[in-house]
């Protein structure tokens, strides 16, 4: 979908509190290759979110570098920050996110209308109507939200996140919310997308998930640790 790589380099992240500083992240190198599905996993507080905060432009790193197609983001304004990641990343999240008042439509077409995009309503109306065909939701274009399942709303939220053709999908708990069953659709959904292509960096506490991303990594202390050691430490 996308010819993206991301590349972090001695990503650092400390929380300075007024009397103790945190952290989160110490020295993280990761390079994400176009294509890639990765998911990241590892005990309540050892750095996950902080990462894919970073990783989403959400917050920014203390030290160290991040490329995102090339392009360094460090010391960039938040307005350009904002616009890279309204253009270049998508996110799902555990909470579905979704606007109430709005069809899924309209949630779906809602990043197309915001930023420097000037799609017209003909170029909209299409794009929306692929990705909506791609998670199988055609059928409920016109429902608000709160008349879908848990997990027809998360994959009305993966549409609206493939909208913009992302360079990567940022996945938090995808399936935190879902019944099994549902989390297995959701799942199966994010699987499929990856071999079409779409990058995934995942989230998740569920090693069954984990291990359906083609490259699992562990997150301990803010470190990223070689996977095959952690496993059997873990077995
Ligand atoms: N805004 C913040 N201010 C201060 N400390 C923070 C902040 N956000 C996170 N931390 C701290 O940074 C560390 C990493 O937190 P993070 O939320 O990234 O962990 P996590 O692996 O996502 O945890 P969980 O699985 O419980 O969601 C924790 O010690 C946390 O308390």
């Amino acid at each position: 979908m996308s010819n993206a790589k991301i590349t972090l380099k001695k990503v650092t992240k400390v929380f300075e509190m007024e009397d103790v500083d945190t952290h989160a992240l110490r020295g993280v190198d990761l390079v994400i290759e176009p294509g890639e599905f990765v998911s990241i996993s590892g005990p309540s507080g050892c750095g996950k979110s902080t990462l894919l905060s970073i990783l989403g432009l959400l917050d920014t790193a203390t030290d160290g570098e991040y490329l995102i197609e090339g392009e360094n983001i460090i010391g960039l304004s938040d307005d350009a920050l904002a616009e890279i990641r309204n253009e270049k990343i998508g996110f799902i999240f555990q909470s579905f996110n979704l606007i109430d008042e709005l069809t899924v439509f309209d949630n779906v077409a809602l990043p197309l209308r915001y930023g420097n995009a000037q799609l017209d309503s003909k170029a909209v109306e299409q794009r929306v109507n692929e990705v909506l065909a791609l998670v199988d939701m055609s059928h409920r274009v016109n429902h608000k939200p709160n008349y879908l399942s848990g997990g027809q709303q998360q994959r009305v939220a993966i549409a609206r996140a493939l909208v913009k053709k992302p360079a990567i999908l940022l996945v938090d708990e995808p399936t935190g919310n879902l019944d099994s069953k549902s989390g297995d659709l959701v799942m199966g959904l994010l699987a499929d997308l990856n071999n079409k292509g779409t990058t995934i960096c995942m989230v998740t506490h569920d090693p069954r998930y984990a291990d359906m991303a083609k490259r699992r990594l562990y997150l301990l202390d803010g470190v990223i640790q070689p996977a095959p050691a952690v496993a059997e430490k873990v077995a």
